[in-house]
């Protein structure tokens, strides 16, 4: 060796080598949460016997996460099992929901609960989550919204996705006017709003993604609106006659019209999302999850906030 040379670093500590090091190590560790986050999310769905919830089942299974095989269900439910793609699930009353949780986060650490239960249940479900420090998806509507964000918000050990609407494309419709109220507060400025909403007869609380739109054109400026003023269909006769759902779509349905009429009357703004069926909110659902699994386990430090909603979700770029 040269003297020179001998006075040159040796390779191992030279600058360049360390930031080689310092890139290696990160991929691995990239690679390492990759693997983490790929491998299958355990999901207890919440109440996989109603509507929902059962679409959801099928969509975690399609999905090739891990649908748990238990779920809690409501006194209404005749029967201790329902089938989710040929999966068995036992049901669970709700006195049973907290050994239940309990038990399945010690034997799943990473478990996500997903709700979809009833809007008279939905802050005392909540609460229970956020005290069992279990992380969820509430996709059920109705109750108190604040109440709910802020046990949310409050809770020491939860994180949340909480939305009335899961469907990607109306999401996105609800950021739009949510951007449109933020960049032209008073655009609409003492236009007139009218807001009827169609969905299956047994739906038993108005459309909380109605509510969530309304919120935007009052920001925009339109005549004092309030929730109440949103007018529900659930005769099935009117929802076909009146609003054109589909007769095989009775069972499934959620028709919005929102109609803005100028104070003059000489312009009118209407803008629909009429969805068939339940498909788009259970794929949606499962977006949803993947994307609260990666928040507290796939980033260095965890998630960053304790409440999140759909349009975080899809702002991340994880919505198929
Ligand atoms: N976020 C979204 O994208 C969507 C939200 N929803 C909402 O999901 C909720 C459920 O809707 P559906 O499935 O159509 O209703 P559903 O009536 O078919 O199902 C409700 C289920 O809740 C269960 N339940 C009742 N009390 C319970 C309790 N104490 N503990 C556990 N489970 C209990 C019932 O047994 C039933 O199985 C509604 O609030 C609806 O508005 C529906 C579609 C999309
Ligand atoms: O109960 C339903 O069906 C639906 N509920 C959600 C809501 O209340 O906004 C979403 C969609 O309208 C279907």
């Amino acid at each position: 060796m040269s003297a020179a040379a001998a006075h040159l670093p040796h390779p191992l500590q030279s600058p360049r080598h360390n930031a080689a090091l310092r890139r290696s190590m990160r991929k691995k560790a990239s690679i390492r949460r990759a693997a983490m986050i790929t491998s299958a999310v355990p999901v207890l769905v919440n109440s996989c016997a109603g509507k929902m919830g059962h679409a959801v089942g099928e969509a975690v299974l399609e999905s090739g996460n891990t649908l748990l095989p238990y779920s809690v269900a409501g006194p209404d439910v005749g029967v201790d099992v329902v089938n989710c793609a040929g999966q068995p699930i036992q049901l669970v009353p709700p006195e049973e929901a907290v050994s239940l949780i309990t038990r399945l986060k010690e034997e799943h650490p990473e478990l996500i609960v997903v709700d979809y239960t009833v809007p008279a249940i939905v802050n005392a479900n909540a609460d229970m989550y956020c005290s069992l420090g279990v992380p969820f998806v509430m996709g059920t509507t109705g109750g108190d919204r604040d109440a709910l964000k802020a046990a949310v918000t409050a809770s020491e050990a939860t994180h949340a996705v909480v939305a009335p609407q899961m469907g990607k494309q109306v999401v996105a419709f609800q950021a739009m006017m949510q951007r449109m109220s933020e960049m032209f507060p008073g655009a609409f400025n003492d236009y007139t709003l009218s807001v009827v909403e169609s969905h299956q007869k047994t739906k038993v609380d108005t459309s909380g993604t109605a509510k969530a739109i309304v919120e935007s054109f009052r920001a925009l400026g339109v005549q004092p609106f309030d929730d109440d003023d949103i007018e529900l269909v659930r005769n099935p006769n009117d929802s076909v006659d009146r609003m054109g759902v589909p007769e095989t779509y009775l069972d499934g349905h959620a028709y919005h019209t929102y109609r803005l009429t100028s104070p003059d009357g000489t312009v009118a703004f209407e803008f629909q999302h009429n969805v068939n069926g339940r498909a788009i909110y259970a794929q949606g659902t499962v977006d949803a999850v993947l994307f609260l699994h990666r928040q507290l386990y796939g980033k260095p430090g965890g998630a960053t906030q304790k409440l999140y909603d759909m349009i975080d979700v899809l702002e991340a770029g994880v919505m198929r």
